[in-house]
Order: C-alpha cells, then structure tokens, then sequence
C-alpha cells in the first residue's frame, strides 16, 4: 500500500466548518459543519431548492464560500492541487459534456490525462450500459448522456465519488445497474461516496450516512442505522389528552383510531416507554419506518 492511500485509509477525507454560502444577496448554505471518512457513503436528502447542488459544489470547490472552510484530504477546496482533484469523480445534476465528441475521443483524451485510468472498467461498461462509443454526445438522450457522466467519473478510480443526482434521468434497468456499480466500487475501504436524489428508495440499499438540508441547513447528518433506530412509530391502545401530546418531546407526528393511535417519534430510545406508559397508554409496539417515511416526517410533509 502507498503512503498516499495508508493516509486516506485513516483521516479525514472531506471536512467542513460553518460553512456558508450567500448568492445574490441570499443565504443559500448557513452553519454547514460536517466531515466525510474513507467508507462513508452519504446520500444527501433535500427538498427541491434546498440547496444541495450548492453544497456539494461548493464542497468540492467549484464557488467560494463566504464564511467558514471546506478542505479535501486536507487542501482547502478552492486551491486543490491537481493530485488531490486526481482523487475525485464528480456527476454533475447537469451535464456538462461537449456535444461534438463521441464517447471514443472523450475517452481518448481523459486517459491521457487520468493515471488510473481503468480501462478494462469502460470496456465492461459501455456495452454493459448499452452505450455507444461512436456516437456524438449531443446524440446521445438525457439518460445516455446521464450515464455517460458515470463511466467517465468511475474510470479512473477516485477515493471521493460525488453524484448530484446522478439517476435522475435513468430507466429502472439503468438505475439497478448504476447501484449495483456503485455497491462494488465502494466495498473498497478508502473510497468515499457523497451522493443526492430524491429516489430515496434507491438510497436506503446502499448508503450509511444521511444529510438532510433543510433552508439551507444541514438539520440532519446520522449514519443509516441510528436514524432508523431514532425515527419510529409507536402504536398504542389508550387515549391521550392533547396537554399530553404536546409534552411528547420529538413528536412528529400522531393520529388516532376508535381504540387507540399512532405517534411517529423523533430521538427514540427505549428508555422512554415507561414515560408512555405512565400516560396510561397500553399494548405499546414499537416499529421501524422507511428511509422515505423518515424523511417525510422529518420534513413535516407526512399527512394523516
Ligand atoms: N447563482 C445563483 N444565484 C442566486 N440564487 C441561486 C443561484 N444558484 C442557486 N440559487 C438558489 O439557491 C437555492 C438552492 O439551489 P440548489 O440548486 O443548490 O438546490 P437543490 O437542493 O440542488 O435543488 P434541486 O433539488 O431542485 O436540484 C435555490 O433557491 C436557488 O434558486
């Protein structure tokens, strides 16, 4: 093993600090701290606008911030040396590939410039993903083009993968194939994924870390494990008097039948049945939710 990957087998891969990112006189990233190790792999969650495309831009170095810090492997983000963007793949949500080439000379080009270039992964791909390589880019379909972005961002290995919503325009078929890519890329320990989408079933199968952003916040950053674990719904026979309710501390959510109800809790831990079971409440079960019900709750966006 070479110095350099023994050093991103152990510290830190992406950091953050009080980030913030204003544009146009408006607040669009506030108090963003976080951190990002070799084996994470982040899905990061948000509702349109919220400001993800932003964050992950501005992570990778691509606008300044106007507070705080971001640095990868140690380099702030915006004076990365050409080794350290050597490390990284990146799908933007837009694609940004010239029109005029063919996949061919892309592949020409960035195999002179990428050291790790895996050649034998595009080979495997490209049919795979049924693309051509003959064909000129602004032929290609949005979903092609899509996952064109991909191949080129996997080719040439890099520690830190990022994907603005990289299966936004892929076909189920596609979406499998892309996930399944994913899974095997990250089963090597340094490697770090840091991707958004609102196919947030697809998420759940392969991250173990969640951002929400929520306003430009991040008002969630937990592995997989501990959301499910602290995020549930709780079912119960009795009644509870509303004053109860609002004593609920994390309540997200509740609603009642003929002989009892449901409440969707926040920061569960089963030190707290005892405190439903002095309300008087009775037969409580305790449930785990999707990733998707979570994030609908947290979001307030769950109705009765
Ligand atoms: N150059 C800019 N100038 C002013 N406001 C901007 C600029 N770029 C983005 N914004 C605003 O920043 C906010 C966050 O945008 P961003 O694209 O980061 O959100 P997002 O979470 O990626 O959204 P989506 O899920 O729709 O892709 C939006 O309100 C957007 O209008």
């Amino acid at each position: 093993m070479s110095a350099d990957q023994e050093k991103s087998m152990t510290g830190t891969t992406l950091q953050a600090s009080q980030l913030q990112r204003m544009l146009s006189g408006q607040t669009i990233l506030q108090d963003i701290s976080l951190t990002v190790a070799p084996g994470d792999v982040v899905g990061l969650l948000g509702k349109n606008g919220s400001g993800k495309t932003t964050l992950l831009e501005t992570l990778l170095g691509f606008g300044f911030a106007s507070f705080g810090n971001c640095s990868v492997w140690g380099e702030e983000s915006t004076k990365m040396s050409s080794d350290c963007k050597q490390r990284i793949g990146y799908v933007p949500q837009r694609d940004e590939l010239p029109g005029e080439m063919t996949a061919k000379q892309l592949f020409h080009l960035y195999r002179q410039l990428r050291p790790r270039w895996d050649g034998d992964m595009v080979e495997r791909l490209m049919p795979a993903w049924e693309l051509s390589e003959t064909k000129r880019i602004r032929r290609m379909s949005e979903g092609q083009k899509q996952k064109l972005a991909i191949v080129l961002a996997l080719a040439h290995q890099p520690e830190l993968l990022v994907l603005d919503e990289p299966v936004a325009s892929l076909d189920p078929i596609a979406r499998r194939q892309f996930f399944q890519q994913l899974m095997d890329y990250a089963c090597s320990d340094n490697r770090a994924i840091i991707f958004s989408s609102h196919i947030v079933s697809d998420m759940e199968r392969i991250v173990n870390r969640i951002w929400c952003l929520q306003g430009g916040q991040l008002s969630c950053d937990r592995t997989l494990d501990d959301l499910y674990e602290s995020v549930v719904r709780v079912s119960y026979k009795g009644e509870l008097a509303q004053a109860q309710k609002v004593a609920i501390e994390g309540l997200l959510h509740s609603e009642e039948d003929r002989v009892g109800g449901q409440l969707i809790l926040n920061n569960w831990s089963q030190g707290r049945l005892i405190a439903l079971q002095n309300c008087g409440l009775e037969n409580i079960t305790v449930s785990g939710l999707s990733l998707e019900e979570i994030f609908l709750y947290l979001h307030g966006a769950k109705h009765e």
